[in-house]
C-alpha cells in the first residue's frame, strides 16, 4: 500500500555563505501492506515527521521514489491526496469552533454536499465518542478529546491510507490507550496506518511492524517481537541511581561497567541513566555471578532485576544510545 525507495530530504538553512544543508532523511526504504499498522520509532530530530510529510505530499522529496495506494507520489500528488488522510503533530491551537462544525467543514472541503457532510459528521461523532462535547467550543476540550477530533477530521473522507504524526504525544496514559483503540478500529475498517512515535510502548503494542529511525536512516525493521528476538538472551538491569548507593561522583557505575564488561558471561554492558544493563545468555545463572563479582570488588548496587529485551535494548544495540534517556 505504501512503497518507498531511497526517499531523501535535505533542507537549506541560512543564506549566502552562512548557508548549510540539513540532511533530515538520508534515503529510507520501506513497504507497508494493506491493513497494517506500521510505525516509525525514533528520537527527536530523527526524520520521522519529515518522512511522513513527504508521503502526505506536504513537502517534495529531494530524491527517491514512492507509491501510495498504487499512485506515484511525485507524478500524481493530487491523486495521492485523495487517497490519504493526514493528522499533523498536535498544534496546540484552540479555537472557538466546535467538533461538529469542523467535521462538516472538513467534509465539505472534500467536495461533499451539505447533507452528506452533516451525516458524516454525525457518524464520526459517534465513532470517535465525541458525543458529550461535540457542540462545545474546541478550546474547552482535554488533550485526548482534541486529539480524537484531529483523527476524526483526518478520516472523514474514508481514506485508504492514514498518516498519523505522534498521535499520542503529551497525552496521559488512559487517553493514549483510548487513542490506540481508535487506531485499531480504523485498521479493522480496512485502513492502512502509518504513524510516527517516540514512545517505546506505543511501537510495541500498537504497531504490527516497526522501523527504527535515527539521524535520517532506518537502523532496524521488523515486527516488535522479531526485533526483540534479535537481542538473544536476557537483560540484567543493575541499579546504581538510588540515593543510598549513588554519591556525587555518580556512584560505582563506571567501575561496575568496566568490571562486568570484561566478564565472560556478559555479552555487553551498557550504562543507561544510572542503571547498568547487562546482556547475558541467562539471567538466572548470571545474577549470582554478577553479585559475587561486585561484592568482591566492594561495590554495593541497588536493586538487580532480570527482564526480557525491550525495543529500547534494540535501539541501544543499533545506535549506542537509549531512547528512554
Ligand atoms: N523546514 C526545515 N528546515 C530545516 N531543517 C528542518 C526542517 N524540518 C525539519 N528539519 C530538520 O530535520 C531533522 C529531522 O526533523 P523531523 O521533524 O523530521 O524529526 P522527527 O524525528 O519528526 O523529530 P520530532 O520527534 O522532534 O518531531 C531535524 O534536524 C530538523 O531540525
Amino acid at each position: 500500500m505504501i512503497e518507498a525507495t531511497g526517499l531523501r530530504k535535505s533542507f537549506r538553512v541560512g543564506r549566502g555563505r552562512g548557508a548549510t544543508t540539513v540532511e533530515a532523511v538520508r534515503g529510507v526504504d520501506f513497504a507497508v501492506r494493506r491493513g497494517e499498522i506500521v510505525g516509525f520509532l525514533g528520537p527527536n530530530g530523527a526524520g520521522k515527521s519529515t518522512t511522513l510529510r513527504m508521503l502526505a505530499t506536504l513537502i517534495r522529496p529531494s530524491g527517491g521514489v514512492a507509491t501510495i495506494a498504487g499512485v506515484d507520489l511525485l507524478r500524481a500528488p493530487a491523486q495521492v491526496r485523495r487517497r490519504i488522510g493526514f493528522v499533523a503533530q498536535a498544534s496546540g491551537t484552540y479555537d472557538d469552533s466546535t467538533a461538529r462544525r469542523d467535521l462538516v467543514l472538513q467534509a465539505r472541503m472534500h467536495g461533499l454536499s451539505k447533507s452528506v457532510a452533516q451525516e458524516l459528521a454525525v457518524a464520526a461523532i459517534r465513532a470517535f465518542h465525541l458525543d458529550d462535547f461535540a457542540d462545545r467550543k474546541i478550546k474547552t476540550y482535554s488533550g485526548g478529546q482534541r486529539r480524537r477530533l484531529d483523527v476524526a477530521l483526518g478520516v472523514i473522507h474514508s481514506p485508504q491510507v492514514m498518516f498519523l504524526d505522534e498521535p499520542t504525544a503529551g497525552l496521559d496514559p488512559p487517553s493514549r490507550v483510548r487513542m490506540w483503540q481508535e487506531v485499531r478500529r480504523l485498521r479493522e475498517e480496512g485502513m492502512t496506518i502509518f504513524l510516527t512515535t517516540h514512545y517505546l510502548d506505543e511501537a510495541d503494542s500498537l504497531c504490527d511492524r516497526v522501523s527504527i529511525i535515527d539521524a535520517g536512516r532506518i537502523v532496524a525493521e521488523g515486527t516488535p517481537s522479531a526485533l526483540k528476538r534479535e537481542i538473544s538472551g536476557d537483560v540484567v538491569a543493575v541499579d546504581f541511581a538510588s540515593a543510598d548507593v549513588a554519591d556525587e561522583t555518580g556512584g560505582d557505575l563506571p567501575a561496575a561497567t568496566k568490571l562486568l564488561a570484561e566478564a565472560p558471561y556478559v555479552h555487553a554492558a551498557e550504562p543507561v541513566d544510572g542503571t547498568l544493563r547487562l546482556y547475558v545468555d541467562s539471567a538466572a545463572t548470571a545474577i549470582p555471578q554478577v553479585m559475587r563479582a561486585l561484592y568482591d570488588r566492594g561495590i554495593e548496587p541497588g536493586a538487580i532485576e532480570a527482564r526480557r529485551p525491550s525495543l529500547d535494548d534494540v535501539f541501544l544495540a543499533k545506535t549506542g544510545r537509549s531512547l528512554a534517556e
